[in-house]
């Protein structure tokens, strides 16, 4: 498959039944999914689940990501770190449409302890429908990357 149908998906330890009900969802309307685990419940460290997901993404292995924790915010600025990814939090449906038609995010981040499942694949199914609009949009990205240089 393509890595234009391929998304990186990760989590830490507070998300993990969440991640599963993303990767099911998104596997049923035929993504496939590089889910990086982790796959048990054990306490660890969302830097390194962020990081290893945002590199699938900026490798070009995967042509999306989707990385969850408790809140969504420690893994979002994890992504981020990474060159050349583009990562919001979003807890609502017009905030992942947003992300993609102005922002051009390759990553959605979502937090397990803030939004409830049915929520959560709303907010997948944003993130996934939308288009990027360029134009204007398309100068301001550029000027984000800039700030990589
Ligand atoms: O931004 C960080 C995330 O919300 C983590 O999932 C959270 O900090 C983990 O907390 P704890 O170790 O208490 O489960």
């Amino acid at each position: 498959m393509t890595a234009s149908k391929r998304i990186a998906l990760s989590s830490d330890h507070a998300a993990i039944e969440l991640r599963k009900a993303v990767a099911a969802h998104i596997e049923a309307q035929g993504w496939e999914v590089e889910d990086i685990g982790p796959q048990t419940p054990e306490s660890t460290h969302y830097p390194k689940h962020g990081a290893a997901a945002a590199q699938l993404v900026a490798s070009g292995d995967c042509a999306l990501g989707i990385v969850l924790c408790g809140t969504g915010q420690g893994i979002m600025m994890a992504a981020n770190k990474v060159k050349g990814i583009r990562c919001g939090v979003c807890s609502d449906t017009f905030s992942a449409k947003m992300i993609r038609a102005h922002n051009n995010a390759n990553m959605l981040s979502i937090g397990a302890r803030v939004v409830g499942e049915g929520l959560a694949l709303e907010i997948v199914d944003a993130f996934l429908g939308t288009e990027f609009e360029g134009g204007r949009h398309g100068t301001r990205v550029d000027m984000i990357m800039a700030l990589e240089d």
